[in-house]
């Protein structure tokens, strides 16, 4: 039995875990992601360079990733204040901030945007995909790795004393290359030594998250503690979603406000509307998965906060739970799936 059993830890120590409230479990506030930088259609080379403008709005919710600009949230700390605050007085209480070694994770900036706000805020360990790790990384065993993360949940990250309080979103591409298998590996280790949850960014292919669990409950994972992250583009056939979901572990629609005809990353992926994603929540609930299933908006660039016309981190709370409620999902499953399952999934055992 360690000091963290029973709790959950957020940047600013340890929480009772009724405290936490309507929770959503995959966001980032304080992160970049150029690593993920897609060149502009040919032609809209000018709007990209200058994008935060009323009539290019449009333009940046289909080709986000096309604007340098567009991938720098660390640059936002004080929209993003007023986010967190709009987020509270639309009755939010948790984040769980996503971000890992390879995006810029900023856990001084978390900590004062948890003061400042009063939204509990449990930061990541551990490390995003292949191509943002380090040569170093690379080299690493996996008891390095395991070491490593179980440093960043018991003592500090990043030089600091902040701990983390989930290991992920952990990052897979696909195919699952060597060092994301290590880091898997140890994902495992560390998570069987604390009791911890964990949080997985599979690659953009159907058959990647089986494959992840796989790995996971190889190297001694706890699945029923582990959330399975952007099903909304992963898995889209509802006999394959219901055997994934058969594995046991959490299964998160978290790509909620975003809507693009033409999805850079796999352009074989038609990705959802909000009401679809809707569509497939009432479904899982129905064949028995309420207390699976977790939501979230997954922000990661500029264009989706409220300050550059975005839906902002209150979209599920405002929009989509009452869409939710006309749908087949009672009062009491919306509340499992925003408050009970978040609370049990990090509480360390
Ligand atoms: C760091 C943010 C992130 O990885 N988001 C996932 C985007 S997507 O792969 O679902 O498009």
């Amino acid at each position: 039995m360690s000091v963290l059993s029973g709790k959950v830890q957020t940047v600013l120590g340890l929480v009772d875990p009724d405290q936490l409230g309507r929770t959503m479990t995959h966001e980032h506030l304080v992160m970049s992601f150029e690593c993920s930088y897609t060149a502009p259609p040919p032609g809209d080379e000018a709007v990209a360079e200058n994008p935060f403008q009323i009539q290019h709005m449009h333009w940046l919710r289909q080709h986000p990733y096309s604007c340098r600009e567009n991938l720098f949230l660390s640059q936002e700390l004080s929209a993003l204040r007023d986010e967190l605050l709009a987020y509270r007085k639309a009755g939010g209480g948790t984040i769980v901030e996503n971000t890992t070694t390879g995006i810029d994770r900023d856990l001084p900036a978390l900590r004062q945007l948890a003061k400042d706000t009063g939204v509990h805020i449990i930061a990541g360990a551990g490390y995003y995909i292949d191509c943002t790790h380090t040569e170093a990384t690379k080299k690493m065993s996996v008891e390095k790795l395991t070491d490593n993360i179980v440093s960043e949940v018991l003592h500090g990250t990043d030089g600091t004393d902040i701990r983390c309080g989930v290991i992920g979103e952990i990052g897979t591409g696909w195919p699952i290359t060597e060092s994301e298998k290590k880091v898997l590996r140890a994902t495992a280790h560390a998570q069987s030594q604390l009791g911890c949850p964990v949080i997985i960014h599979p690659g953009r292919d159907p058959a990647a998250p089986a494959e992840i669990i796989r790995i996971l409950q190889e190297a001694g994972g706890d699945i029923s503690k582990t959330v399975m992250s952007h099903l909304d583009r992963t898995i889209f056939d509802e006999g394959e979603l219901l055997e994934f979901a058969n594995m046991g572990s959490y299964l998160e629609y978290d790509l909620f406000g975003t809507e693009m005809l033409n999805y850079p990353f796999n352009l074989k992926v038609d990705m959802p509307s909000d009401s679809q994603r809707v569509r497939t929540l009432a479904f899982l609930v129905k064949e028995g998965y309420e207390d699976k299933v977790l939501m979230a908006h997954d922000i990661h660039t500029k264009n989706r906060l409220t300050k550059f016309g975005g839906h902002g981190y209150s979209h599920i709370l405002k929009n989509i739970v009452p869409k939710m409620l006309t749908r087949g999902i009672t009062q009491h499953q919306v509340d499992k799936i925003l408050i009970d399952n978040p609370k049990r999934w990090l509480t360390f055992k």
